[in-house]
């Protein structure tokens, strides 16, 4: 267990620049936007109605959002969920604005690997993931002050568990047969701990716990312990600790505040980081940014939710895991200032109790967006 390092000042979204020049500002910014299944189109469209205010209220910069057609309809009714150009369509935008993806009537597994897998997975292999106690709200650990909880999870996006390797064979026999092979490779593990240490140098407190399993897991783990360990040579005024990834579980619980930055494979950080969402309060409030540091690629901005069957249609998803990303969006735009304003109007909104039932409000999605709309505009 490492030392309880404390606290210092809440970090700007930090983004690293250390692989691509950042980009030069614009007048117009086109976003790809693809809402897709259940709560996802109702929380983007409160997104993008944000997004224009934010750019009303500051005038510096427009948003011209292609609204895609991209969902588990269009499978249904042309057996695939983008077309055959889909990455050259996406090329031709900024920024990707995603809600989410999976339908009841659709197995999960094709409804993933059909959307969010066919954008994500080749090309953004930086996924980030802040989580925070946002203000007028709690989090369900006993004595858990918003300082206590500041964290920027980084999972690895392109390979690990999800790398789609694996087969089925002897169907249907008693004998039957299903793989799932993990692959990690030198260069991601690699290019995803440079990242990692970017991202915690950026932040204040220059910390970094990074995760594995490698006592169980005797390979590509162990290899994942000596890549991060030699890339740790380059960052020596970042502070490295690690952790099993089942011990980690009680460290989040236990004493959040000993963690900042947190580096994981895909698996364990997609657990870690809906557990990171649950223990600042809710799912509903998670930011999620898919990043290609090399900038070829736009990179893809969503919550960490998913489209969530149960309230679907209802009008009370919270569409805050969705601001914060346009956050994270307009941040990795080059737009500080846009997403700086962004953060605050979502900051001042909670503090005034206007909340979703997740949170414990009786607010509906409507209401907190127009309430967000009125902090920008009246800031
Ligand atoms: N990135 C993605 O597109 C993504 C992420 C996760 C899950 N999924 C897919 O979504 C579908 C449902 O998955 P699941 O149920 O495991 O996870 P989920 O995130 O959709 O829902 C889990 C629980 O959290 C609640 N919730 C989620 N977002 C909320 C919000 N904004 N406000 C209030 N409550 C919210 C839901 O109502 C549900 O009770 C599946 O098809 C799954 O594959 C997609
Ligand atoms: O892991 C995925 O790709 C789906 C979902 O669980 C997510 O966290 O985005
Ligand atoms: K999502
Ligand atoms: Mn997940």
């Amino acid at each position: 267990m490492s030392p309880i390092a404390t606290q210092t000042s809440r970090p700007a979204n930090a983004y690293p620049e250390g692989y691509a020049a950042p980009p030069e500002r614009k007048n117009l910014y086109k976003i790809a936007q693809i809402g897709a299944d259940g709560i996802g189109p109702e929380v983007i469209d409160a997104g993008v109605e944000v997004i224009h205010a934010v750019a009303k209220k500051l005038g510096n910069a427009r948003y011209e959002f292609t609204n895609l057609d991209w969902s588990s309809d269009r499978y249904k009714k042309t057996g695939s969920y983008v077309p055959d150009n889909y990455i050259e369509v996406l090329k031709e935008h900024d920024a990707i604005f995603f809600g989410a993806v999976g339908a009841p009537d659709v197995p999960d597994h094709v409804s993933l690997w059909g959307l969010r897998l066919a954008i994500c997975q080749p090309y953004m292999y930086a996924n980030v993931r802040r989580t925070r106690i946002l203000p007028g709200t709690e989090s369900p650990l006993r004595n858990c002050k918003p300082e206590d909880l500041d964290w920027c999870i980084v999972r690895e996006n392109s390979e690990g568990e999800y790398a789609g390797h694996g087969g089925r064979s002897h169907r249907g026999l008693p004998h039957e047969i299903g793989t799932e092979v993990t692959i990690f490779t030198r260069v991601g593990i690699k290019r995803i701990a440079t990242y990692a240490f970017q991202l915690a140098q950026a932040r204040p407190r220059k910390l970094l716990t990074y995760v594995t399993k490698s006592n169980a897991m005797r390979n590509g783990m162990v290899l994942w312990d000596e890549v991060i360990n030699e890339v740790a040579k380059d960052f020596p005024d970042v502070t490295m600790d690690h952790m099993l990834v089942d011990a980690m579980t009680v460290r989040m619980t236990l004493h959040p505040e000993s963690l900042d930055t947190i580096l994981a494979t895909n698996l364990h950080a997609d657990i870690l980081s809906d557990l990171a969402a649950a223990l600042a309060g809710s799912i509903g409030i998670a930011p999620t940014a898919n990043i290609d540091p090399s900038r070829t690629m736009p990179s893809m901005f969503e919550p960490i939710h998913g489209s969530a069957f149960d309230i679907t249609g209802m009008g009370i998803a919270n569409p805050i895991g969705t601001f914060w990303s346009a956050c994270e969006m307009l941040d990795w735009l080059g737009e500080h200032e846009s997403a700086e304003l962004l953060m605050k109007a979502i900051e001042k909104t909670c503090a005034s109790g206007v909340m979703t039932k997740d949170l414990g409000g009786k607010a509906n999605t409507a209401q907190v967006t127009q309430a967000v709309i009125h902090a920008i505009m009246s800031s």
